[in-house]
Formats: C-alpha cells, structure tokens, sequence
C-alpha cells in the first residue's frame, strides 16, 4: 500500500497537504522531512483518527534517507515562495539547488518512485530534477512531474466566476504550457461543456490564470504565496497518481513533463520544438501511459502558444545548464 513522502512538509504547502493525504483513504503511510519543524507536524498528524501512520524526520540522523526509504510517491514543496516584487524565476538562485540535493538523495534512496515538484519556478526546478535522475541512470520519464494542477483549477473557476454559473467543476479547461505568467495557457476555446466569453472576458479570464499567483502575492503582502489552494491542488494529483496506481480506469490530469520519455509526447515535442511542456496526460498503474496533443487551438491561443514557448525555452535551459553544471 502507497506510501507518500513530503519534503517541506512543515512549510504553508507542506502542512495542509499533509493534512489532506493523513485524511486520504490511499495513503497508508506518511513520511514528512523537513529543515524544521517536521517531527512536530508528523506528531500532531498523528492525533488524527484515520489509519495512516505519520514519522517526521530532520536532515540529522540521515533523516531524509530515513524518510524516502520504500516511498512510492514523493512530493517536493521544499524551498523558498515569493514575495511581492519577486517573479517565479527569482526564486531560482535558492531553490534550484534545494531541488538538486533532494532529488539525488531520492535517486539514491527510492529510485522508482513518482517524483512531484512543486517548487518554483517549475518551469525550471523540473528540468533539474530530470537531468539528475538521468545522472544517477535513474530517470523514469512516466514517474516525473512539475505540478501544474493549480493552474488548471484556476481555469475553471475563473471561468465559473465571471459567467457567473453553480459548479467550478463541472467545466473541464485544458491548461498547457509551463508555470508561470506567459508561458500558462489555457485553452478556454477547448471548455468543455463549451462557454461562451466576450473577447474582453476571454482576455481577462486568461490573464488571471497566468497571473493568478501574483494576486495572493500581493494579497499576503510579504507573507508568502499560494498555500491552501495550492495544497488543495497538489492533493488533487496525488489522488489521481494514487486512484491510477490501484484500478484500470484511465486517469487524465494536465500535468508537466519531459515528453520525448512518454507515449505520443515525441510528436509534440517535435512540432513545439521544446521538450518540456504541460499537456494532458493519461495515467496508469505504473504512471504516465499517454501524453495528449494541444487539440485545435483558437487564433488567441495559437499567438499566445508562440510567447509561452519561447519564454519556456529560456527557463528550461537555465534548469539544464544549473544541473549538468552541478552534477
Ligand atoms: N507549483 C505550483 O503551482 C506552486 C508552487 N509553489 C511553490 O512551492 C514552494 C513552497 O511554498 P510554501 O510552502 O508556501 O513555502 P514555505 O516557505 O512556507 O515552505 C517551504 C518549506 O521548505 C522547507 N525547506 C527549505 N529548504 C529545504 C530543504 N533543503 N529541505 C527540506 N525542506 C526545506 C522550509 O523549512 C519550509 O518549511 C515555493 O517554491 C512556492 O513558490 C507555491 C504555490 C503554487
Ligand atoms: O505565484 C507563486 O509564486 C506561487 C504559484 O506558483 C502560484 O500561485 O501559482
């Protein structure tokens, strides 16, 4: 049975997230690492009536080999967040290496397991994280993944909001790309049902859901960036990882990974001419089985597709560079 391990765990993701996975029927166990705190956060879960076991671990006492030993899903949210003024991309100087030495000690420890990075900026943090599982000869391109979940949320609901109808989650919206600003596109033209926005609210839904993090930003005025909702979204994959690893039925969620390494994702990368994109991605029991082309694109969306890619090319190499430099 699925064990998850969250490195940042005692962090403003971190902890909500362990919540939602210690109330989370597919988890059985639970292991939290942190710089701080994580033993605390792993004790005060563990008051919680539900069956899953929770250990938390400090970086002393090989704490973090101890937490990744038999994971099966390890979630990254470890690093620093934004503050207003702060582009995603400032947080690289910081968060690149944090990524770089979890993510050996992962290919050292747990090899096989689902690696999620939340940490930003994504767009670059995941390249990292790829370059280092190949170093080591561990890279499974079916188990990798830049959390990209939030964006889709964002889609739905935005669109629920200023067309003023009931239910967020009845609108399916694929969100492609990358994340951050530019380089988030969602693909409105493609709602499913189908929606129908002036091309003012069409612009305006759009440039929320690329910025949608500047908005918490300077909502929390130096106190960090999104943390609920972005746990909220975090669970959300990792439930759709756990529910595809335990039945047959076919799991879709958009998600950011190193194409050439799935099924249908060579092609899209061929003709987006960049190897790391969010598209959506169908998921089995040993992780992603498909990755779904962009569908038909609005003339909207093809001119802001060229921006978003182009943006996306700079941030992947810099991820490369940082890790073939460092490895
Ligand atoms: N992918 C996405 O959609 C989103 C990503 N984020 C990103 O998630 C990250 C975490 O955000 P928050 O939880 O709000 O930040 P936070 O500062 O509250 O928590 C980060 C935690 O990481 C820990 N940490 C730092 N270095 C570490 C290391 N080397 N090993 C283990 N733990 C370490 C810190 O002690 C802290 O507890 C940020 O980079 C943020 O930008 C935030 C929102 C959405
Ligand atoms: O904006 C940030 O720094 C946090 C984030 O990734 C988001 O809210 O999408």
């Amino acid at each position: 049975m699925p064990k998850v391990a969250v490195l940042g765990a005692a962090g403003q993701i971190g902890s909500p997230l362990s919540l939602l996975l210690k109330m989370s029927p597919l988890v059985t166990e639970l292991s939290l690492y942190d710089i701080v705190h994580a033993p605390g956060v792993a004790i005060d879960l563990n008051h919680i009536d539900t069956p899953s076991k929770v250990t938390g671990f400090l970086p002393d006492n090989d704490g973090l080999k101890k937490a990744l030993a038999g994971a099966d899903i390890v979630v990254i949210s470890a690093g620093i967040a934004r503050k207003p003024g702060m582009t995603r991309d400032d947080l690289f100087k910081v968060n690149a290496g944090v990524i770089q030495n979890l993510v050996i000690e992962i290919a050292k420890t747990c090899p096989n397991a689902f690696v999620l990075i939340i940490t930003n900026p994504v767009n670059s943090t995941l390249p990292i994280a790829v370059e280092t599982l190949k170093k080591h000869n561990v890279f499974n391109p079916a188990k990798v993944f830049g959390v990209t979940t939030l964006d889709v949320v964002r889609a739905s609901t935005f669109v629920q909001q200023v067309l003023d109808l009931p239910d967020p989650k009845a609108l399916k919206i694929p969100v492609v790309g990358g994340h951050s600003g530019a380089t988030i596109l969602p693909l409105l033209s493609q709602c499913v049902p189908a929606v129908k926005l002036t091309e003012e609210k069409r612009d305006a839904v759009t440039y929320r859901v690329q910025f949608g993090g500047d908005e918490i930003v300077q909502a929390k005025a130096g106190a960090g960036s999104a943390t609920t909702c972005m746990a909220y979204a975090g669970f959300r994959f990792v439930s759709s990882i756990l529910k595809a690893m335990g039945s047959e039925s076919k799991v879709i969620e958009e998600t950011y990974l190193y194409l050439p390494g799935v099924p249908g994702g060579k092609e899209i990368a061929a003709e987006l001419s960049v190897d790391y994109f969010a598209v959506p991605v169908e998921f089995g029991r040993a992780g992603a089985v498909k990755a779904y082309p962009l569908g038909p694109l609005s003339g909207y969306e093809t001119k802001l597709l060229k921006v978003a890619v182009e943006e996306l090319k700079r941030n992947v190499s810099k991820g490369v560079s940082f890790a073939l430099a460092g490895l």
